[in-house]
């Protein structure tokens, strides 16, 4: 019982539960994201999925929208057996072409007819259909909506009826005469679409008669009780934690699930934010109370780092020396689990998070690899530890409420993102401890100052980076020649687009004027004005 399907199961069985089904929409997750938000679990998984494997059965189903055209040779289709489920099913844009074609017979009223953007959606009340109106209820009659297709409906579905439309599609929202299965043309996931999660949750509460019972509250304790059942009365589980959120709130999980079976380890890789081994030392050993181990292995890092300027080389280096550290000190802690005769370790916690695991399921598999971030993806493959990732159904927004939850502070909850790699990828060019000494205090003045100025929370992540050019400057009348520390502040909802910050200049010039008098070796500061695409949110 220890695989992380069975874990994966009873999640799916422990709360009423909307199945959505990916045809590889861009903008899937985001039904998955505003469903979650009206308080009802719904998991992803690509259209492929048959019906008969699945191992929990829906409350109600979503088709997503596609990138490809239904007439079109390999469009992806659904397995019929969803209207065998007897729940209510909804079709999004593709997902209602798809209902069109299963349901209604049909294809040749599905022709070209592109529309990208705004669109008012004219509500149609049908009082004869008693499920009909429910889809619209409490959403005005003239309600804006977001289109975005290639193909649209030019004929009505056998055994359907128009409940909206708007000036171009006359199908823009339809329903079967008799049973709950709607379709619509415009997209509810998008915040365009001003009252898509009132749609979304019509139809997951009102339609499919879920209770609104998904909330991190409630999750803590079956989580808790899940992880106790995996693990057993005598089980242990390592875990590696890095003080950012994710693993912290793993982590305080695990300790209240298993108490000190659980160890967490935290590898001190040399280039780690300024006092940050001290810090999560305090917080999570001391206040936290978490069985936790800090194994310096700084200078094998850095030794191992030395004249590489390569980044994805740092990455694979920084992720390979990780695993050889990390397995080490697991092999430590079993032999002293032997000794005290308790049980050796089987589990190996990660902090997992949902889009990860949306992104391997995709229905289109997964996106190019621009930047290798994974740095304990290795470890399973040597390791003959089961995973275990209580995380792996949250989005980031879940894992903060639920820290909250769990008494962790607001400082930890709210920490920006901080990559394995750490300061390794923000010194551009070979990592040295010199270099690595001059971006960390940098950093911790830039975040000092941000925290003062009160925009911490304000800014998803910021940190400096080191670019090893030199360039001239004056100090005290003498010349001198230094290296430059580009500020990075970026906004962002996911991390897979990002702003940059628009900072008060006043806040601007107090940092500028600190490192440039604080931190020695730079003398010149300058601030990242690019967006990602098409720049990344870090340098390397
Ligand atoms: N220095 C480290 N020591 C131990 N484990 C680490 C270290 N750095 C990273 N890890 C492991 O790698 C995982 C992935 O790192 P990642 O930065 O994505 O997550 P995080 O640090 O938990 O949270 P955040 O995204 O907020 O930084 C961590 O959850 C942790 O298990
Ligand atoms: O754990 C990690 N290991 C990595 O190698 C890595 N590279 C980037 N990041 C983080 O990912 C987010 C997006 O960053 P990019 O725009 O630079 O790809 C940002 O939050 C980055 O900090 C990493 N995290
Ligand atoms: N957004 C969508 O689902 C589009 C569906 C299909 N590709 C079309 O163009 O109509
Ligand atoms: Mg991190």
């Amino acid at each position: 019982m220890s695989s992380q399907t069975d874990v994966q199961t009873t999640i799916s069985n422990l709360y009423d539960t909307i199945l959505i089904l990916d045809f590889g929409s861009q903008y899937s997750h985001l039904i998955t994201r505003r469903i979650r938000e009206t308080g009802v679990y719904c998991e992803l998984f690509p259209c492929t999925q048959k019906i008969k494997d699945l191992d929990f059965k829906p409350k109600g189903v979503v088709l997503s929208g596609s990138p490809y055209s239904i007439h079109e040779e390999g469009a992806p289709h659904v397995d019929p057996a969803v209207f065998d489920l007897g729940v209510p099913v909804i079709g999004i844009c593709y997902g209602l072409q798809e209902i069109s074609r299963v349901k209604g017979g049909n294809t040749s009223g599905i022709s070209r007819k592109s529309e990208y953007g705004f669109a008012e959606l004219k509500v149609i009340k049908l009082d004869n259909i008693p499920h009909a109106n429910k889809l619209f209820d409490g959403i005005e009659e003239i309600t804006q909506v977001w289109m975005s297709h290639g193909d649209h409906l030019d004929s009505l579905p056998q055994d359907f009826e128009i409940i909206g439309a708007t000036e171009t599609s006359d199908y823009a929202a339809i329903v079967h005469k008799k049973e709950p299965i709607f379709g619509i043309q415009f997209h509810p996931e998008v915040t365009h679409t001003l009252k898509g999660k009132k749609l979304l949750e019509n139809f997951a509460i009102n339609i499919c008669g879920c209770k609104s019972s998904w909330t991190m509250g409630s999750f803590v304790d079956k989580e808790i009780e899940r992880i106790r059942a995996v693990v057993g009365e005598n089980g242990s589980v390592v875990g590696a934690v890095s003080g950012g959120v994710d693993s912290t709130v793993a982590a305080v999980l695990m300790k209240r699930a298993i108490g000190d079976r659980f160890h967490a380890v935290l590898v001190d890789n040399g280039v780690m934010r300024m006092n940050e081994c001290q810090l999560v030392k305090e917080t999570l050993g001391t206040q936290l109370g978490i069985n936790l181990r800090v194994v310096d292995a700084s200078e094998l890092f850095l030794g191992r780092l030395a004249n590489v300027t390569d980044p994805e080389r740092k990455r694979k280096i920084i992720g390979n020396t990780f695993i050889d550290v990390f397995e080490k000190e697991a092999h430590k802690i079993d032999e002293e689990c032997i000794h005290k005769g308790v049980g050796k370790i089987d589990f190996l916690l990660q902090g997992t998070l949902y889009p990860d695991v949306i992104e391997s399921i995709s229905f289109k598999g997964p996106s190019a690899t621009i930047k290798s971030h994974h740095n304990v993806g290795g470890l399973l493959e040597n390791m003959r530890l089961s995973l275990i990732e209580p995380l792996r159904e949250l989005f980031k927004d879940e894992v903060r409420a639920l820290g909250t939850i769990l008494g962790i502070s607001d400082d930890l909850v709210w920490r920006h993102p901080f990559p394995g790699p750490g300061i390794a990828i923000r010194v551009l060019g070979e990592v040295t401890p010199a270099q690595v000494k001059i971006a960390r205090h940098a950093d911790f003045i830039y975040i000092e100052e941000i925290k003062k100025a009160n925009l911490y929370r304000e800014i998803s992540q910021a940190y400096a980076a080191l670019l090893p050019i030199r360039s001239v400057g004056v100090m005290g009348d003498t010349r001198t020649y230094e290296q430059v520390i580009a500020l990075r502040a970026v906004t962002t909802t996911d991390f897979m687009t990002a702003d940059w910050y628009d900072f008060p200049v006043s806040v601007l010039k107090r940092i500028s004027s600190r490192i440039l008098n604080e931190v020695e070796g730079v003398n010149r500061v300058v601030y990242d004005v690019s967006s990602k695409p098409p720049s990344t949110i870090e340098w390397e």
